[in-house]
């Protein structure tokens, strides 16, 4: 695949970010390719949904994001959009979702140009509601003081609607997760959890949230959730600080969805789609979290070791007794797997792993 049009999501408070965004510049002003800087989050202005987002950056078909995880989640919410391609360049803290090192970047250009990638595809959320969502009028300010302005709330899909019981599709996506949380500190929410159509518990918590496979090393797995592989297909629910004993997290069927309903006596709960607030919901309302039909495409330029970068960036540490300081990798695979692994991925060669 040639590019025909990059989207360049960039985090501005990062110089080093920018510098990078000015390497994706030129390299496209080099290959006769459109390049276009969109800025989700431009301070003082008015934020835009993922499809007027889109529209105004005129489709491109690659977006590539220079800045951490945050930065990668708001260019994947732009991916999803258009079905575009996404590159993360890691120039954040953690860099768990992030692919190429900024000195990379031109390298990566050159390769997806070529074609010569592999594209790697993720489930992400969306999700149906009782009724739009919206932000209670002053939140917005107080959002304004931690990040900038909030998101617009979700647009209604009207080619969704059927009858009132079904509620309203909204357009979003998520890659992590879908959370629904106490919104004052001294209330905690009382909410009914339904897994495919049935309740499963009614739950007092905190939160409790739904997320992907992508997002299980995310806010899930700080609420003590399973890491489970990205390549899974599969859609995680977990409570965070459920006043109740059964406080393990449920992982469910891609099919399956995971339904949350506020129940009569509840304090009111916030709907946050990948981090970003968009929402509040009142005793009585409900959210329906299911797989988007449509999958993130990202770019990978070579084989994933998502359990080499878990013990990496996650820091693991050993159990002190068992401290070895062989690191070969089971079946470092030189010569060509036996019949009976052939089926398997296995570890990349050490040269490969990223
Ligand atoms: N207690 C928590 O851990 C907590 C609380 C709220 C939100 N979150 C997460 O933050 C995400 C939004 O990320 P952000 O960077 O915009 O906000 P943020 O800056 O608050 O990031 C939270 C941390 O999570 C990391 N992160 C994000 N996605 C990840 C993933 N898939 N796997 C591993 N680590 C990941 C980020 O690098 C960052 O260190 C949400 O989707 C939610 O999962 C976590
Ligand atoms: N484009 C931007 N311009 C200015 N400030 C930004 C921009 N993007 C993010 N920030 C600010 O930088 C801080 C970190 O943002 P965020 O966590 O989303 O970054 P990130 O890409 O995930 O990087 P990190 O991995 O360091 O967290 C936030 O306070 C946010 O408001």
């Amino acid at each position: 695949m040639s590019v025909q049009r990059v989207g360049v999501v960039v985090h501005g408070g990062r110089p080093g970010a920018v510098a990078a965004a000015d390497v994706v510049r030129r390299w496209c002003e080099r290959h006769e390719v459109g390049c276009v800087a969109i800025d989700v989050w431009g301070e003082g202005e008015q934020r835009r949904d993922a499809r007027e987002e889109v529209d105004a950056a005129g489709s491109p078909d690659l977006i590539v994001t220079l800045g951490g995880d945050g930065t990668f989640l708001r260019g994947a919410r732009l991916a999803a959009q258009n079905d575009a391609l996404v590159l993360g360049v890691d120039l954040g803290t953690l860099g768990f979702l992030t692919e190429v090192p900024a000195d990379d970047v031109e390298c990566a250009l050159d390769t997806i140009h070529r074609g010569h990638v592999d594209v790697e595809t993720r489930l992400m959320l969306t999700m149906r509601a009782s009724c739009p969502l919206e932000l209670p009028e002053g939140m917005e300010t107080l959002l304004r003081y931690g990040r900038g302005p909030a998101l617009p709330p979700p647009p209604v899909r009207p080619e969704c609607a059927v009858a009132r019981d079904w509620g309203v599709a909204l357009n979003v996506t998520a890659l992590n997760d879908i959370v629904l949380e106490k919104l004052a500190r001294d209330r905690q929410v009382a909410l009914g959890v339904y897994l495919a159509g049935r309740l499963l518990a009614s739950y007092s918590a905190d939160a409790v949230l739904v997320a992907t496979p992508t997002g299980s090393t995310a806010y899930s797995f700080a609420a003590g959730g399973p890491v489970i592989s990205p390549r899974a297909e599969a859609i995680i629910f977990t409570p965070v600080a459920p006043h109740m004993t059964f406080n393990r997290s449920v992982v469910a069927a891609p099919d399956e969805a995971v339904a949350l309903r506020v129940l009569r006596h509840s304090g009111r709960a916030a709907v946050s789609v990948d981090g970003q607030l968009r929402g509040v919901l009142g005793p009585g309302d409900w959210i329906g979290v299911y797989a988007a039909p449509q999958r993130l495409r990202v770019v990978r330029l070579g084989p994933t070791d998502f359990y080499g970068r878990l013990r990496e960036r996650m820091r693991l540490t050993d159990a002190p007794a068992a401290v070895d300081t062989d690191v070969t990798p089971m079946w470092p695979h030189t010569t060509p797997a036996p019949d009976d692994l052939a089926h398997l991925r296995l570890p990349p060669l050490p040269a490969d792993v990223d």
